[in-house]
């Protein structure tokens, strides 16, 4: 589970160091397939170098990351088969090694479905990015046949089938150009098209690829296989559309059926809404948008007549707040430091099962951080009481969050929304969110609000806020909101989650629905004749 942080990747260019190291001395030794062997070693030695440069940087980058992945997975078992020749010394790198990490298959189909979903939230194009290039821009090392080849059949073992065609198209193309041997030949590749291309329903283009297949290989047993196969359904697919054009249609059933809105549209709605929220395609209501403001906050606690705290308002009803510079570079270390070995990978809860379990919707590490392990942190729950003016009887301790390559978390409500979860620490719900914001992103990794439109973009030491419940105690649906995936960079994030236990005299309850400026009247804002 290495990708489900990028912090964790770092690890992995120690075993990619030693991988280096042995296969140097390895070729001192044997002369034998040396131009495979020094063919690997210099994508390693460059990617390694490139790495060490810049660590964070190289690492936040997810092609890198799925190369480095590939270099320490299947490229290196095919390393280890081409070298059997007689030398016991190299014949099992990976059991020489102990004490380092090496990553899984898994990690490399996690590594897989992160740069597709990147590809989708961010409309790339599969060729731009097989070039290592970004909206147009140099982005990363180019990227080999073997390297899409590898991402295709990944794609493909996970049923991604348009995503594993698109890739093997690219790593044919480059094939044809690169003119190196692979553990894999070009009839390999247009198999996985030729398949591909079935198993989505394209009879036609499927016969055309696998007649593309037994123009290279007329032997070819499965491919001649299929082709009778694949011509009848074409002819079958052909008579119904002939009886269908006559009218024949063969039932009773009504031709257009009435349009209802149905979970799916809902959720492909927010999808969409998500995704170009991401893109930071999406602007608030100009109604909104007119109406906001910055300030100093200074009236919560006397403390911040000495140290006021930059305050913007990012959306009004309900109201979300970005507090600038609230934390500082030493803190943000001392807590990355404190968080990182302690870092499990996060989990959701099963509706079904009411289990804590993995899910591909939230990809990140995280560990959580008491008060009383450390004075930085109690430090850090105080200012939150002074930012937003609530009490921390109850708050939850402070939730550290490291995104993985291309992590993300979909759309979701931070509050519970069945009444026994909601009670069960006798503490009430979750009234209140405060997100530390405790990196800069690249690209990609806004927080997103689905509901309001609303995009906010992580700026170090900056942390976002809204309360999660109407006056009532109720949820607030608007306060729906994502983590967009991580396009560049290494997202690191802290949750303080306030909840409703203690704030009873701060702040009475009522009936109502979330009020206009229900955020900013508990921030007490400085009465209008004194402005
Ligand atoms: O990381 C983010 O931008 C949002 C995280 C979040 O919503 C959560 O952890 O509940
Ligand atoms: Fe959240």
């Amino acid at each position: 589970e290495l990708f489900t942080a990028i912090a964790e990747v770092e690890h992995l260019l120690e075993t990619h160091k030693r991988i280096i190291d042995d296969l140097d001395h390895y070729i001192d030794k044997e002369e034998r397939r040396l131009a495979t062997l020094k063919r690997h070693l210099n994508i390693y030695k460059t990617e390694h170098e490139r790495a060490m440069e810049d660590i964070p940087n190289y690492l936040g980058n997810p092609i890198n990351a799925f190369t480095l992945i590939k270099r320490l997975t299947t490229d290196l078992d095919h390393i280890e088969s081409s070298i059997k020749i007689g030398t016991e010394y190299i014949k099992n790198i990976t059991m020489n090694h102990e004490d380092v990490k090496y990553p899984a298959l898994e990690d490399l189909t996690g590594a897989a479905q992160a740069l597709t979903r990147l590809q989708k939230t961010y409309n790339l194009d599969v060729k731009d990015l097989a070039e290592g290039k970004l909206n147009g821009v140099a982005y990363s090392t180019p990227m080999s046949a073997g390297d899409c080849y590898e991402l295709g059949r990944a794609l493909y073992n996970e049923r991604d089938y348009i995503n594993a065609r698109a890739w093997m198209m690219e790593a044919l193309r480059k094939y044809e150009e690169e003119n190196v041997p692979y553990p894999f030949t070009e009839v390999d590749i247009l198999e996985y098209i030729s398949f591909s291309y079935y198993l989505l329903g394209d009879t036609r283009s499927a016969l055309e690829w696998t007649n593309k297949l037994l123009a290279v290989d007329p032997k070819h047993v499965r491919a001649k296989g299929n082709v009778p196969h694949y011509k009848k359904s074409i002819e079958e697919e052909e008579a119904r559309l002939r009886k269908e054009r006559r009218g024949e249609t063969g039932s009773d059933e009504p031709k257009e059926k009435p349009v209802e809105v149905t979970e799916t549209d809902s959720y492909a709605k927010e999808r969409s809404a998500y995704e170009a929220l991401c893109r930071g395609e999406m602007d608030i209501p100009v109604a909104v948008s007119k109406r906001l403001t910055c300030r100093y906050l200074t009236e919560n606690h006397p403390f911040l007549r000495l140290a006021p705290i930059k305050m913007e308002m990012m959306y009004l009803s309900p109201d979300v707040v970005v507090f600038h510079d609230v934390l500082s570079d030493g803190e943000i270390e001392q807590i990355k430091r404190m968080a990182q070995p302690r870092f499990k990978r996060a989990v959701v809860h099963d509706p079904k099962t009411g289990e804590l379990v993995p899910a591909h919707y939230r990809i990140s590490k995280s560990s959580w951080l008491r008060d009383s392990e450390s004075e930085t942190i109690a430090r850090i729950t105080r200012r939150v009481s002074h930012m937003t003016g609530l009490s921390m009887d109850s708050a939850e301790e402070l939730q550290v969050v490291n995104y993985g390559i291309g992590g993300h978390y979909e759309p979701h409500y931070d509050f519970a929304r069945k009444r026994e979860n909601a009670f069960s620490k006798g503490s009430g719900n979750r009234i209140a969110t405060v997100l530390f914001y405790m990196s800069d992103v690249a690209q990609g990794g806004a927080t997103v609000f689905t509901e309001l439109g609303l995009s906010v973009f992580p700026q170090r030491r900056a942390a976002a806020f809204w309360l999660n419940l109407h006056p009532s105690g109720e949820g607030d649906l608007a306060t729906r909101h994502a983590a967009c995936p991580v396009l560049q960079g290494s997202k690191w994030v802290s949750n303080k989650w306030i909840h409703q236990g203690g704030q009873e005299l701060l702040f009475p309850c009522n009936l109502e629905y979330q009020e206009e400026g229900f955020v900013r009247k508990i921030l007490r804002p400085v009465p209008k004749t004194s402005r």
